[in-house]
């Protein structure tokens, strides 16, 4: 089993929360928060900083650690293991990259039909401010077969 290590960051204004809506590749079609693989040589707050740079084109040096998901496919031996980040403090509009076109959405009106069907389990958690841990196994793009989530202390 190996396991690919990947970020993800929501910036918040209030009651507003960034999504970006994937354009092409892993999660197309999808709104998300901003992110992608953490490179060698990078820490994993310097690849999410990097990636919401490179995808948003807004720039934050707070990021706060709030999550850690990971993510498992029947069949498939990668596991993916996602560290989410929330901050507050960035500068920059946000931008549509050839990656993602962001838009502002207000945290209850979250669409949550047209995300990664794990968002809408965890998501409260984020929005409520907990920290939490969570594994959940997938089949295919859309089913989730089971999966345990927990809220941390701290990490
Ligand atoms: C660059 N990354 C890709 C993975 N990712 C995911 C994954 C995910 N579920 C997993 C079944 C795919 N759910 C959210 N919300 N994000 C964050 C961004």
């Amino acid at each position: 089993v190996n396991r690919k290590i990947l970020s993800l960051v929501f910036v918040r204004e209030s009651t507003k929360i960034l999504l970006g809506f994937k354009k092409r590749g892993f999660g197309q079609g999808r709104w998300n928060g901003f992110g992608g693989k953490v490179e060698q040589g990078e820490t994993i707050e310097e690849g999410a900083i990097r990636e919401l740079q490179e995808e948003a084109g807004v720039l934050s040096h707070d990021l706060s650690k709030i999550g850690l998901l990971e993510f498992e496919f029947v069949g498939e031996p990668t596991i993916l293991q996602v560290h989410v980040f929330t901050t507050t403090s960035y500068i920059g509009l946000p931008t549509e990259s050839d990656e993602m076109k962001p838009q502002w959405f207000e945290v209850d009106r979250v669409p949550f039909d047209e995300m990664w069907p794990d968002d809408s389990l965890w998501f409260p958690l984020m929005l409520k401010g907990a920290k939490f841990q969570g594994y959940f196994l997938f089949h295919g793009h859309h089913n989730i077969l089971k999966y345990n989530l927990e809220e941390v202390e701290r990490f």
